[in-house]
């Protein structure tokens, strides 16, 4: 396979960097709106637990002061000595309980953010277009999205902490200005160089994993065939597996590559810089223990001023460090915003028209043409026909001629580039869109096999109905589902597929059946069934459309079929060549034309005789 090399070429400035810091209030709204209690409760534990610090370090003073006096004046009365040690008991007691309170604030905070962002994700995506979905570019944004939801949880403690350190710092450098300001300036000399490095590695880290979303996908997908009930079947046949292993070897080993370079330099960067750090600490102690060996300070402001200087050390180091992490966090935040952003562009009307109570003109295509996003070429082109009141209209062609593309334009799945769909002479993009769906029963070809339970796998074609059972039972007896449904040992609650324990797989004939009773649950105007018998065998085949016939009495329907014996039985047949109608009418006026239809239908009779 062709190495590709697409990582580091997008690494974000540090303007965007800082930009992308404006995303943190709109999260932190969504933070407060998940729980206002526990992220007040956070807040306030946060603030508890930020004093400590310096309150401990100074009782240590305290403490260390009298142990002196005490030696120096030989007193034995404790008392004061006893009460300071108290308090700082006390101290370590409150910090362990203030950290744990933390912890479970923000675990539970960060848990439910996480579940309520996987739902407004799942939310979101539903209202996109499907042309959407098939745009690569908009996957890598859904991936990136999607890994971020779990990731905030550690965003949410990372700003959280931020505040808290400031406020310990705070706390601690007044202790370290009244003795000592120029150690504060020494500190952050100390400290500054670290940081730079890391906001370039971080920098370098983030765009690598930005550059790498695709070849991510890649992989997942190759997971995905490589051990999935679905596709276990054709890649042990074929002997693919070792194929498949080989190709996320390749990928893998190649991002693991990227990656290893990436943390070996940050890790030889980082123990230099982070050097200079301890030589300032270091230097800063040494002259504090010449001053108090000199008497200029005490014992016990050497200690609090040597804790606290290198408590200080950590805190920047970290407050620092995170606020990288914070500013990186921002970036996946921004993949996170930006895919709530895309809209869809397939919508209904601000004041959509009524839906028709009775169609009386039928659908309308007038000049209709449609290339997919992805495509130059055009799918349908230059496409007008009627589907009249009541029609069985059956589709022909051959493959790649446009059927489905016809289909999945009237039931707004794409909207047309050129010309329009009328229903009762007006564009079908006047009507709102879910009420113009729910009036139309689709089955695709490619219809899906849910592994829910067989009741389910028909509530599906209209899922307020999922509770009544004697209308899904009606829906299967039509379809000819009833009749495998009856066999199975759950009947109705049997669970189908294998991905989940005591789930029982059907033929394909059967699931086309049990798909099929889906059209018939639906109260729909227009019934377009895409290739529905096509594992159907002949006697199934022939009872299905003897009852379609009757049960769409009175409603349109749209059949895609390529056996001839199903296309005869619609009232007229519409023949597609390259997205455009070749020929249409009934099959004795096509017959009688002796056009492609006629030609294509001796071929298959031929075939029989
Ligand atoms: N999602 C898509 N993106 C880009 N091009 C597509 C897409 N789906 C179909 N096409 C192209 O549009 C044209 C029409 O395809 P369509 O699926 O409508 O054919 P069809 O008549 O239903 O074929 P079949 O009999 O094989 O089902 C084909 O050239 C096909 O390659």
């Amino acid at each position: 396979m062709a190495k590709r090399r697409p990582p580091e070429t997008d690494k974000p400035s540090f303007r965007e960097r800082f930009e992308a810091m404006r995303n943190l209030p709109a999260f932190f709204r969504q933070i407060w709106q998940t729980s206002p209690l526990l992220t007040t409760l956070n807040l306030l534990l946060r603030l508890g637990r930020a004093i400590v610090p310096a309150a401990s370090l100074y009782t240590g003073k305290l403490i260390v002061d009298e142990v002196v006096r005490l030696t120096s004046t030989h007193s034995s009365d404790l008392n004061t000595l006893w009460l300071w040690i108290g308090v700082e008991f006390g101290l370590a007691i409150l910090s362990d309980l203030l950290s744990r309170g933390i912890n479970l604030s923000e675990s539970l905070l960060g848990d439910w953010y996480a579940h309520r962002t996987s739902v407004r994700l799942m939310e979101h995506a539903a209202t996109l277009d499907l042309a959407q979905f098939e745009d690569a570019v908009f996957y890598d944004k859904l991936e990136r999205a999607r890994q971020q939801t779990a990731g905030r949880t550690q965003l949410l403690s990372q700003v959280f902490g931020q505040l808290q350190d400031v406020l310990t710092m705070t706390s601690l450098a007044v202790g370290l200005v009244a003795f000592q300001p120029w150690l504060l300036a020494l500190l952050l000399v100390a400290v500054i160089p670290s940081f730079l490095g890391e906001l370039h590695f971080n920098a370098r880290s983030y765009s690598l994993q930005h550059g790498w979303t695709p070849q991510r996908r890649e992989l997942d997908y190759y997971r995905y065939i490589g051990a999935s009930d679905e596709t276990a079947k054709e890649v042990k046949l074929f002997g693919l597996s070792d194929f498949l292993i080989r190709r996320y070897e390749s990928l893998s080993e190649q991002y693991f590559r990227e990656n290893r370079k990436l943390s070996i330099e940050r890790a030889g960067w980082g123990s230099l810089l982070l050097t200079i750090g301890t030589v300032g600490y270091y230097a800063a102690y040494g002259y504090i223990v010449v001053r108090t060996v000199s008497g200029a300070v005490s014992l016990g402001d050497l200690t609090f001023l040597a804790a606290s200087f290198r408590q200080m050390r950590g805190l920047l180091e970290g407050l620092l460090g995170r606020f990288n992490s914070i500013s990186q966090g921002a970036l996946y935040l921004k993949d996170l915003f930006e895919f709530f952003e895309i809209r869809p562009n397939i919508v209904s009307p601000v004041h959509p028209l009524p839906f028709p109570a009775e169609i009386r003109e039928g659908f309308t295509f007038d000049d209709v043409g449609f290339k997919y996003p992805n495509s130059d070429k055009w799918a349908v082109r230059h496409l007008s026909f009627r589907l009249h009141p009541g029609e069985k209209l059956a589709l022909v062609g051959e493959n790649g001629a446009g059927k489905t593309t016809l289909v999945k334009l009237l039931g707004r799945l794409y909207d047309p580039d050129e010309g329009q769909i009328l229903l009762e002479g007006r564009d079908i993009r006047e009507y709102d869109l879910a009420e113009l769906r729910a009036h139309i029963g689709v089955i695709f070809q490619d219809y899906l096999r849910f592994q829910f339970s067989a009741g389910d796998n028909i509530a599906v074609g209209d899922i307020l109905q999922r509770e009544n059972q004697p209308v899904i039972e009606r829906a299967a007896q039509q379809s000819l589902a009833d009749d495998v449904i009856s066999r199975l040992p759950g009947g109705y609650g049997q669970p189908l597929g294998r991905r989940f324990s005591g789930g029982v797989d059907l033929s394909g004939g059967q699931w086309q059946k049990v798909a099929l009773a889906r059209a018939y649950l639906r109260e729909a105007d227009l019934l377009i069934l895409d290739e529905p018998t096509s594992a159907l065998d002949a006697r199934a085949e022939y009872e299905v459309f003897q009852r379609f016939a009757e049960l769409t009495k009175g409603k349109m329907a749209v059949l895609i079929s390529h056996r001839f014996s199903t296309v005869r039985m619609a009232d007229r047949i519409l023949v597609l060549e390259g997205g455009k109608v070749l020929e249409i009418g009934t099959h004795e006026e096509l017959i009688r034309h002796g056009g492609r239809y006629a030609e294509l239908f001796e071929l298959q009779a031929e075939g029989y005789r």
